[in-house]
């Protein structure tokens, strides 16, 4: 049943202006009843304006959307992607000791477990120095080149896990800017770098024009020789990695059931597999399979993806704030942001129903962040005091992977939690106003200068806390985004798994090419891309 959103609207507006703080005053227990915790993550939304009647309401719209039977049909294998006919099982990438999982009657799993077992011997033989390159060296370098899902996920994760290096290091290429894979492989000795071609359909035009570059640079130092032995491909178009000249055994395959931006999991995560090794990696889709558990299984109430995306609806679609801030107080969380941006903003970001009509209210919201606390000399300016709301969403661990630097972290967090309780506070024109006096200024100045520096407050924002950033919590966080943008399509009535959005830029850009290239006239085009075509053909 569509979820309809007037009661809810109908309780934001009967909130009125009122503020964060009242709430707690109110409800001495706030912080624990507005918070869940699922295997040690802790997850507190009390500093939003959600009380337990709208929390009632946004609880009601799982049940009205149907959330509980998606979310099986999705574990379970049906074909939830509709426009592309396909199930959507990256759950499955990390179901490693739960039972069968069939798509179209056939179980995937045996599947699942034949290609991670052969991404485990291949890193093994890789980190042990056995399966080298053709001059016999160890390899030292991973060049990892892909793009969209094939890029943001490996590299979010090898940043955030840079503590559990201890294999080759690795590089990503993504952009088809020369200037991307010029800089990497610049710095890198062919002999003994593995080049890994990233592509779910072995066809987009970034990731093939890097690979071809890395192929001629290859070659010129190792002859055509070299290929077989220091490419590897991690696709679902096993023809066209043939075609290219990869050898069998290092090509991973995987099937159409698991979206780009949801396939670190399995072969596109190999990269990080040879950072961190095969057990580590395995920690990380324990993490991932812990977080699957927690939400087929936890209450709703008690439900972190669930209430994620609530706290997500009640923002957008009820409040109106277009926007959200994701802010990890976590500076190896560094490429999170970009990660999220894909996994929220090319899932949610629709304008048609599954039906095909129009829908009736906001799909998902643009989300933006960097880490704390280099944001806060940025744009927290804007947060705290512009006349937009941005609804904040913080993340924090209990502990960093540098003991000696304790001290540092314990400002780390102090700073976090500072600016999650200064959102909400905000400070009044009165103590704005005592401030300036102590200063000396009086009169038309003194107000003058106070409304400057008053904060409004009753700004809303939550934290995600958690002990330490392992491999673990790492595949906890990303399944709980994951999960958060299930929840939050199935209530909006969207599909999450297509991106049709991107589709019509790829083609424009293919019939511009020639244009540049002065093999083609620009007949058709409008007056400001033949003026900028002109300007910029070479
Ligand atoms: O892995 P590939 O097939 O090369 O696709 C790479 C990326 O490009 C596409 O345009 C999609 O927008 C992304 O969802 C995808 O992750």
């Amino acid at each position: 049943m569509p979820v309809d959103f007037a009661a809810l609207k109908a309780l934001h507006a009967a909130a009125g202006d009122r503020h964060i703080l009242d709430l707690f005053s109110r409800d001495p227990d706030r912080a624990t009843e507005f918070s869940a915790r699922a295997d040690g993550l802790l997850f507190d939304y009390s500093k939003t304006n959600i009380d337990a009647q709208s929390r009632e309401a946004l609880l009601g719209l799982l049940d009205t959307a149907g959330v509980a039977e998606k979310r099986e049909a999705m574990f379970s294998g049906e074909k939830i992607n509709d426009t592309e006919g396909r199930a959507v099982l990256h759950t499955a990438l990390r179901n490693l000791d739960g039972g069968p999982v069939t798509v179209g009657g056939k179980d995937v799993m045996p599947g699942v477990r034949d290609t991670l077992a052969r991404m485990e011997a291949f890193a093994d033989r890789l980190r042990r120095g056995e399966a080298t390159g053709v001059s016999g060296a160890p390899f030292e370098d991973v060049v990892n080149i892909g793009i969209g899902g094939s890029d943001l996920g490996p590299v979010m994760a090898y940043e955030a896990l840079k503590p559990y290096v201890d294999g080759p290091r690795c590089h990503f290429v993504s952009n088809v800017d020369g200037a991307h894979v010029h800089d990497v492989l610049a710095g890198l000795d062919p002999r003994t770098t593995l080049v890994i071609v990233a592509s779910k359909t072995f066809t987009t035009i970034e990731t093939m024009t890097n690979a071809k570059t890395a192929r001629a640079w290859l070659v010129e130092t190792l002859g055509e020789a070299g290929v077989a032995r220091h490419f590897a491909a991690l696709s679902t178009a096993g023809d066209k990695t043939a075609e290219f000249g990869i050898a069998p055994d290092l090509v991973f395959g995987f099937e159409d059931w698991v979206g780009g931006r949801y396939s670190v999991w399995g072969p596109i995560g190999l990269s990080l597999m040879l950072a961190i090794g095969p057990r580590t990696f395995t920690d990380f889709l324990r993490g991932g399979q812990a977080m699957d558990r927690h939400f087929r299984t936890a209450p709703w109430a008690e439900n972190l993806p669930a209430l994620l995306a609530l706290v997500g609806i009640w923002h957008n679609q009820i409040c109106g704030h277009a926007t959200r801030a994701v802010l990890p107080y976590e500076q190896r969380l560094l490429r999170l942001p970009a990660y999220l941006q894909q996994l929220e903003m090319e899932s949610n970001g629709k304008r048609v129903a599954m039906d095909g009509t129009d829908l009736p209210f906001d799909s998902g919201p643009v989300v933006w962040g960097e880490p704390g606390t280099n944001g806060q000399h940025a744009f927290y300016q804007l947060i705290h005091q512009g006349t937009r709301v941005v609804p904040c969403e913080f993340m924090v661990g209990k502990y960093g992977h540098e003991p000696d630097l304790a001290h540092q972290h314990e400002l780390l967090v102090a700073n976090c939690l500072a600016q999650s309780e200064a959102l909400m506070r905000g400070r009044s024109l009165v103590e704005a106003t005592e401030i300036m006096e102590t200063k000396g200024f009086s009169g038309a100045e003194l107000e003058r200068q106070a409304r400057h520096r008053v904060f409004p407050g009753n700004r809303p924002s939550t934290v995600l806390a958690y002990e330490k950033l392992t491999p673990f919590v790492l595949g906890q966080i990303v399944a709980l985004y994951e999960h958060r943008v299930f929840v939050e399509g199935v209530i909006l009535g969207i599909n999450s798994y297509d991106q049709w959005g991107v589709e019509l830029g790829k083609e424009l850009a293919l019939a511009l090419h020639p244009v540049l290239a002065g093999t083609a006239d620009g007949a058709g085009k409008d007056g400001s891309t033949l003026q900028l075509v002109d300007y910029l053909k070479t």
